[in-house]
């Protein structure tokens, strides 16, 4: 996070599965999930200041795709909810205003740039949501326990428990259960995604319509290695929803078929729900001259590299 004399703005960075496993359903059709995230230095940012009322507004090369009622976008909910929660909680544990009066917490100026593209796999509004909450929760001297402020992530969306970290991460549940993972071996990604936007919620109900089969809970951290490499990826682990959003959007296939061809690439698959894909590279170096070469023979991509985050 970073403040002016007036700002604090806030990187929201692109989530990326490394895999997915899908293991069943919940009661009520939520799908329970085994999954390595990573998060990407390629990231939207949301500028915030005080203020006694909400404002949002957005920008950005994707400002155009999301909806245009400010109030369903997941950065104006994330503050809503925190205030609501300020406010319900004022002076008692576990949120309270810890160093400033609790009107502080009644508003915020907002101006988020979109520069990842919506339902695209990459968890863009789930990590707006998160980087809200924890700005906000900055910015009005809230002090407020990391347990109940992934209680409230979880409230916005499945993945946005997981996007609090901004570090690997293993995730099970629905996307609640978090715990830390190891740094992967490779160092960069890449991301491109072919244009097509693909609702998650199509392609989870596709793939029930389906009839396909989930794959075994493994509880798979314990018996994984300390630094995870491509062998252990290829080997043991899939991306469950890569077939069913080719099915949605053929091509997904194409751009997977691109990123294997790449010099130095150690993995290509789809992220999430998709359409967006990653290709994994040991060095930044080595995954910006890929993007470089992507951008020139497929200018209608979007194509971005970025450093794997750490803690
Ligand atoms: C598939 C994943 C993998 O990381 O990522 P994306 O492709 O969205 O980035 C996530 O599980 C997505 O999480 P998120 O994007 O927060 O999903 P939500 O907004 O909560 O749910 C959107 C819809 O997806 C379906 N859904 C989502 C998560 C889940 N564990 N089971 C589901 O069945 C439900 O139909 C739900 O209505
Ligand atoms: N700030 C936001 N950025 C992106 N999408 C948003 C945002 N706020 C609300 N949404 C809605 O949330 C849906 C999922 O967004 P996103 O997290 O980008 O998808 P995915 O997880 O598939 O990458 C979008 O289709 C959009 O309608």
């Amino acid at each position: 996070m970073m403040s002016d004399a007036s700002f604090l703005t806030v990187a929201a960075p692109a989530k990326v599965n490394l895999f997915l496993h899908l293991t069943g359903r919940t009661a009520d059709g939520y799908h329970t999930l085994e999954s390595l995230f990573v998060f990407v230095h390629v990231t939207d940012q949301i500028a915030l200041q005080r203020s006694t009322s909400f404002d949002f507004q957005v920008t950005g090369p994707f400002a155009d795709l999301l909806d245009s009622d400010a109030e369903d976008n997941l950065v104006m909910r994330a503050a809503r909810l925190l205030a609501a929660e300020a406010g319900a909680t004022a002076g008692r544990s576990p949120v309270h205003a810890a160093a400033a009066p609790a009107h502080t917490a009644a508003g915020a100026r907002m101006v988020l740039t979109k520069r990842l593209p919506p339902a695209a796999g990459i968890g863009g509004g789930s990590s707006d949501a998160a980087a809200t909450l924890l700005g906000l929760a900055r910015l009005w001297n809230l002090a407020i326990a990391p347990e109940r402020l992934a209680t409230l992530a979880l409230e916005l969306g499945a993945d946005v428990p997981a996007c609090l970290h901004r570090a690997p991460q293993w995730v099970a549940g629905i996307g609640e259960r978090c715990t830390p993972a190891p740094q992967p071996r490779f160092r960069a990604l890449v991301l491109v995604n072919p244009g097509v936007l693909v609702p998650t919620a199509a392609v989870f109900k596709r793939f029930a319509a389906d009839g396909r089969g989930f794959s075994d809970p493994i509880d798979i951290w314990p018996t994984a290695p300390d630094r995870i490499d491509r062998d252990w990826l290829v080997g043991r682990t899939r991306n469950d929803l890569e077939p069913v959003a080719i099915a949605l959007a053929p091509q997904i296939a194409s751009v997977l078929d691109t990123l294997r061809d790449l010099d130095g690439v150690q993995l290509a698959r789809m992220s999430g729900s998709g359409a967006t894909c990653f290709a994994a590279f040991d060095t930044l170096e080595a995954a910006e001259a890929a993007a470089e070469r992507l951008r020139t023979d497929r200018p209608d991509w979007w194509v971005e590299a970025g450093h794997i985050l750490t803690d």
